[in-house]
């Protein structure tokens, strides 16, 4: 990939001296809307939230920008931070409105603020209507104006280089993996991601590259109008990441380059073609792209990046630090209590008055049933459903109100029944989404790479704890390549990369072959020998009752037993329930 990035950059250097300008204006163009392509990259491919109000932001800063230069004669340096600052305010307002919102109510709320932002900026007197602001200051540095088109090009490809540098180091990072993973909400809540706050921040910086487009449209241009920051022109910066393809960074770029140079070519040609004076070139053009969609589903950059070489291995040193572990509890010592525990669901009691209690060191099964009420139960216990009635308590504190993004800091980890992981990112980095609460760099130390450091100490601790579980030699496979069984396997090794006191683990042993499900009991033994405490649900028996010190039975919602494994085995009511049905 990086002789790639040099030929394109490489290229980008030639063109200004090699051509006339008449070529740079439409590469201008394609540089301006590759920044905000960026930021959609971002939003909509990597967190999954589309928004069509990203004009409205392109025009609150060419708005600020322009007010600024002409009513108080600031230079553009000195309106490019007020720029980014309004355009980042804004989209931090709007976004406790429309985060919340999802699917076709994100799209109709982000396309109700562009519309609206439109129409204040022609109807605003101060804004200069319609006609909008003239005679705003071209860019200078050291003597050197950018106020013509070439000059012009050098700037506009700076600030996409620093965008995609920026972003490229953002989406390698802690703060990254968060993002990539935070489509899945409850397990990206269970590893401490605060998936609001993330999709927030996402949506504030994907403004801020906006704000940068429409910061260096007002200085190039000298004018700003309403004209360009109408709903059009964000339905536009939708479809052009969506031709680029709007999960990889390179569709930033290509997807704007391509739908440029091909409305151009058809405006010029297509004339000729036909001959009469109709303009049929949007139609056409829109008809090639529904044919270019078809056969590279997933945008260009998904058709091509089959054809690029794999990404280089991430490299980890053995001998690297891990980050710091919390300290281990005496065994015995009280740590988790579940007190009358009860969820309603409308009318279905799905968990009934449910006490018992883990304590350090330990391994307790939930066993019973289909329907039983013990996924419910785990998902009680850490957060993920609201308890009807009853108390949770961990290590003397009472947690059951807490989000479950604040329940792994305090040493609760979990696992799924049915596997939740990020199927293009590498096992490791699934891994390391485990550990994301152990260090603390932000987005901005992550851009400009200034967590390093921590970012080392994370994917030791992932590939540590690959070693663990026997899948270190598929760290580099995706994870969505590796079967069932391993993933399974992976979603251990990331709840152990939280460094946690209490696993819970829903179903660990479903989907393993007998080698493996001896290999997990081994594991889990020494987590417990370790000091580490599980919570298990699991239908096989064998595992189970070779594994735990004891069980809790639940039966329509309701505790029938609790006892070591002997005690169960005997117990005449869990029999007649539950274990007469299993093999
Ligand atoms: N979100 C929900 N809304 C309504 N009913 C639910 C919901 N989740 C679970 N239930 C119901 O609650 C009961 C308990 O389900 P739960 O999944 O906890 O059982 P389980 O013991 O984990 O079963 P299994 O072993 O099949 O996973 C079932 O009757 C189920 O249909």
């Amino acid at each position: 990939m990086r002789w790639l990035s040099i030929a394109v950059i490489g290229l980008l250097c030639i063109v200004p001296i090699a051509f006339p300008t008449s070529y740079l204006t439409p590469l201008n163009y394609v540089g301006l809307n590759a920044i905000i392509c960026v930021g959609l990259v971002l939003l909509a491919g990597v967190v999954g939230l589309a928004s069509f109000g990203q004009a409205a932001f392109v025009g609150t800063s060419a708005y600020t920008a322009a007010l600024l230069s002409t009513k108080l004669g600031w230079s553009a340096w000195e309106t490019l931070p007020a720029a980014l600052l309004v355009t980042a305010t804004s989209a931090l307002g709007l976004s406790w409105l429309t985060i919340r919102l999802s699917g076709h109510y994100l799209v109709l709320g982000t396309l109700a603020w562009g519309t609206a932002l439109y129409y204040l900026f022609g109807n605003v007197a101060f804004l200069g209507g319609y006609n909008g602001i003239s005679g705003i200051h071209p860019v200078t540095l050291f003597g050197i104006s950018f106020g013509d088109t070439r000059a012009v090009y050098w700037l506009i490809w700076a600030c996409v280089a620093i965008a995609m540098m920026l972003t490229a180091n953002l989406l390698d990072s802690r703060t990254g993996r968060a993002l990539r993973v935070v489509r899945h909400t409850i397990m990206a809540a269970s590893f401490g991601i605060d998936v609001s706050k993330l999709k927030t921040k996402a949506f504030v910086l994907a403004a801020v590259f906006a704000g940068v487009t429409g910061w260096l449209t007002a200085h190039y241009l000298g004018v700003v109008n309403p004209g360009p920051f109408n709903a059009n022109s964000s339905i536009d910066y939708m479809f052009m990441v969506v031709v680029g393809g709007s999960s990889h960074l390179a569709g930033a770029l290509v997807g704007p380059a391509v739908v440029e140079f091909l409305r151009n070519w058809l405006r010029e040609t297509l004339p000729n073609l036909i001959g009469g004076s109709s303009s049929f070139e949007l139609s056409v053009f829109g008809l090639m792209m529904v044919l270019l969609l078809q056969g590279a589903g997933g945008g260009i950059m998904t058709y091509v990046s089959r054809y690029l070489p794999m990404r280089s291995k991430r490299k980890v040193s053995p001998e690297g630090e891990r980050p710091p572990r919390r300290s281990r509890l005496a065994p015995g010592e009280a740590l988790l209590k579940v007190q009358r525990a009860s969820k309603n669901f409308g009318g279905l009691v799905a968990v009934n008055e449910v006490t018992f209690e883990v304590a350090a060191g330990e391994i307790v099964a939930l066993i019973g049933p289909n329907g039983a009420g013990k996924s419910t139960l785990f998902n009680l216990i850490t957060g993920v459903l609201p308890l009807t009635r009853g108390e949770v308590w961990f290590r003397g504190d009472r947690i059951d109100a807490l989000p479950t993004h604040g329940l792994v800091e305090r040493g609760i980890a979990r696992t799924f029944q049915h596997v939740i992981l990020q199927p293009d990112m590498s096992v490791l980095e699934n891994v390391a989404v485990g550990a994301y609460h152990r260090t603390t760099a932000g987005a901005l130390a992550s851009m400009f790479r200034l967590d390093r450091r921590q970012e080392e100490r994370l994917l030791r601790e992932a590939q540590y704890q690959l070693e663990q579980v026997d899948l270190a030699a598929e760290a580099d496979v995706a994870a969505g390549n590796l079967p069932l069984g391993k993933q399974r396997v992976l979603e251990i090794a990331r709840a152990l990369a939280a460094d946690p006191l209490i696993l819970l683990l829903d179903e660990p042993a479903a989907g393993l072959r007998f080698q493996e499900k001896q290999a997990l009991a081994d594991v889990l033994r020494s987590l417990r020998a370790e000091g580490i405490s599980v919570l298990i649900v699991e239908h096989d028996m064998d595992f189970v009752m070779n594994l735990v010190d004891r069980l809790v039975v639940l039966d329509h919602g309701e505790r029938i037993a609790a006892g070591t494994p002997l005690e169960i085995q005997n117990d005449p009511t869990v029999i007649e329930a539950y274990l007469g049905g299993v093999d």
